[in-house]
């Protein structure tokens, strides 16, 4: 298997784009022509800088509107066609993308078609060329790869062969099966893309909305294993029309692309049949037990406010560091962990974004083996000088620059405690509020950089993304992605926030990136701790009274159990599985805050109570009475 990508997947000038492509480890590109004519150098001088970023042009497209036409376009179609032959000689590649015809003045008839390509064929070979031929999902006569290949058949000529795109054929829902009779010396290239399921007409869902395999919703690790079955090991090429990827980074979006081929190939070669495509093995998607702990950054300054907030929610120091100046701060199986060190990394996100969460560990079966495929993935690893007999635990980088480290579930985390921290006495010894484990992790990230971490979560870790839901918010639309295990043991909700004026845009704007926005602790029951939680001194965000007569009314509550919900500003969802208790924390910094949930099967975040408990929060964040700025 070898990578490619169009250069109409990534914004950029044609130079910046190569540049882009080449780092992120493509083997090739295509050419789109409207890249090559807005560049102002000759053919020649692209073929040359294609070469020197070490990139092969894998084909150059698209021809457009040549099969079937009638006498009188026919002759002017192939002089055009012969014009193309010039440029690609000129690039130095052999092969072009011909789509299907969607002219209103071609003919049908497959046999029509067919003689064209030998045509055609005849042509290209003298020039040791060859065509590639593309049902697009909205062809004229042409829209199903099934007859594309059927017309490349009875054209019967060696320079002429068919080309496979993920998004015609799985968008019209095509039997992919059909993929697989198809000799594989004539695929010229498979191109690949994914795309959101949106009823939307085919043309505009995919020139607007296309996106890397993974990120989508459509079968395309099945495409790709029919496409392997047939012994093709050729390009798999990235062709994704996308408006968001075309205005973003092209370094980042080659790397998404670059990651999303590798996740796929490894899906590939674990199915059945699919032996024809050569992938390099790498181990399995790290299955995660837990959040070991999530540690904190904070100065001198802002750790006592943080720690009257652990007090509150009744964390107990149990423990320090052995040499540096971090501490344990414990609640069942809950660790958060307060790092006020001067150097190193903890310090330098303190610097940048001020008191955060900045990492978050992760109980993993084997380490090494998820570091192994998260490197293999592209992931950054990161390491710090650690002192002498400390252990090294293997971090990446996650979301904005925040690390995640990975560590194993039993030696190493034992350890972790035995070897670099020492018991230590809380004097404040506040009562636990019967918090037992994390409940999930909430990250705010830019709206465009929402699929980045999607690709990253779930091709590193097992886990599945469910359906991106909008968040209302006062001053606009969050979107909430949920990144989860099946056993619940890994939760992740991550926020995309579109402007700054949104409650989760306002912590990207305020402390320089994306980050952890919240942590959800679980109980076991939500009234009792509501009750410790008053008797530590934690105030608890106030909700507004009018939502709880909607809920009375809406899920036909017992006005007792509404007024219980109500003086302890605790929100109320439920679903098909069961019943969801919230009660959140006020802000901390630029807008951090605490979650405690209750769970009784209920599989949501209470995306439906998002809007009431952001307007709370967007209260506190500006000094009551005082407009927003
Ligand atoms: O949208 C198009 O016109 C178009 C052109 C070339 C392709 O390979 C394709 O998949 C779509
Ligand atoms: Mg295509």
């Amino acid at each position: 298997m070898k990578t490619s990508i169009a250069t109409v997947s990534i914004s950029g000038e044609f130079p910046e784009k190569l540049a882009a492509i080449a780092k992120a480890g493509f083997d090739g590109v295509e050419i789109f022509e409207n890249d090559f004519l807005a560049f102002d150098g000759s053919p020649r001088d692209v073929g040359r800088m294609v070469q020197d970023f070490g990139l092969e042009i894998t084909l150059f497209q698209p021809f457009r509107d040549f099969e079937g036409m009638p006498e009188t376009h026919r002759s002017r179609t192939f002089d055009r066609a012969e014009r193309k032959f010039d440029v690609m000689q000129e690039l130095g590649t052999d092969l072009v993308l011909v789509c299907s015809n969607v002219s209103p003045v071609s003919l049908g008839g497959i046999d029509r078609a067919a003689a064209d390509f030998h045509e055609l064929g005849e042509r290209a070979a003298k020039r040791g060329l060859r065509v590639g031929y593309e049902a697009l999902a909205w062809g004229r006569h042409i829209n199903d790869h099934r007859d594309a290949w059927e017309i490349v058949r009875r054209a019967d000529h060696d320079s002429i062969g068919v080309i496979l795109d993920s998004f015609h054929s799985l968008a019209r829902k095509i039997d992919i099966g059909s993929i697989r009779s198809i000799p594989k010396d004539k695929i010229f290239i498979v191109q690949l893309a994914d795309a959101p399921l949106i009823g939307m007409d085919l043309l505009y869902w995919s020139r607007h909305f296309r996106n890397m395999p993974g990120e989508g919703d459509l079968p395309v690790a099945d495409f790709v294993a029919a496409v392997a079955a047939t012994g093709y090991d050729g390009y798999l090429s990235l062709e994704i029309f996308n408006d968001q990827f075309r205005g973003g980074s092209p370094r980042a979006i080659s790397v998404d692309g670059h990651r999303s081929l590798v996740y796929l190939g490894d899906q590939v070669r674990r199915k059945p049949g699919a032996a024809g495509l050569t992938v390099p093995s790498m181990p399995d998607r790290a299955s995660v037990a837990g959040v070991a702990f999530i540690e904190f950054s904070v100065g001198e300054g802002d750790a006592e406010l943080l720690i009257a907030m652990m007090h509150a929610l009744g964390f107990r120091k149990t423990a320090i560091h052995k040499t540096k100046n971090v501490s344990v701060y414990q609640q069942g199986d809950i660790r958060i962990l307060l790092n006020t060190e001067e150097v190193g990394f903890a310090s330098n996100a303190y610097a940048v974004r001020g008191a955060s969460a900045y990492a978050m560990a992760l109980q993993v079966e084997a380490t090494s083996a998820a570091m192994a495929r998260a490197v293999a993935l592209g992931a950054e690893p990161f390491s710090q000088p650690v002192g002498p007999g400390e252990l090294d635990i293997p971090a990446i980088r996650g979301v904005g620059g925040t690390l995640i480290y990975l560590v194993h579930a039993k030696s190493d985390l034992g350890r972790v405690w035995e070897i670099d921290f020492q018991p230590a006495e809380d004097e404040a010894a506040p009562n636990s509020v019967g918090l037992f484990a994390v409940d999930h992790v909430a990250q705010t990230v830019a709206y465009e950089e929402m699929l980045t971490w999607l690709l990253f979560y779930t091709s590193i870790f097992e886990t599945k993304k469910s359906p991106m839901v909008d968040i209302i918010d006062p001053s606009g639309v969050v979107r909430s992605q949920v990144i989860q295990n099946d056993e619940g043991t890994l939760r992740i909700t991550m926020n995309g926030a579109e402007n700054r004026r949104t409650f989760a845009g306002h912590l990207i704007a305020e402390t320089f990136g994306a980050g952890i926005q919240h942590i959800a602790f679980r109980t076991e029951d939500i009234f009792a701790t509501a009750k410790a939680l008053r008797s530590n001194g934690f105030n608890a965000l106030p909700i507004s009274p009018n939502y709880y007569g909607d809920i009375e009314a809406r899920f036909g509550l017992l006005p007792s159990l509404t007024e219980r919900l109500k003086s302890e500003n605790i929100l109320y969802d439920r679903d098909e599985h069961g019943e969801y208790f919230q009660l959140y924390s006020g802000t901390y910094g630029e807008g951090f805050f605490f979650e405690i949930v209750q769970r009784s099967g209920y599989q949501g975040y209470g995306a439906a109570n998002a809007i009431f408990r952001i307007a709370a929060l967007k209260r506190q964040l500006r000094p009551a009475g005082m407009p927003r700025a």
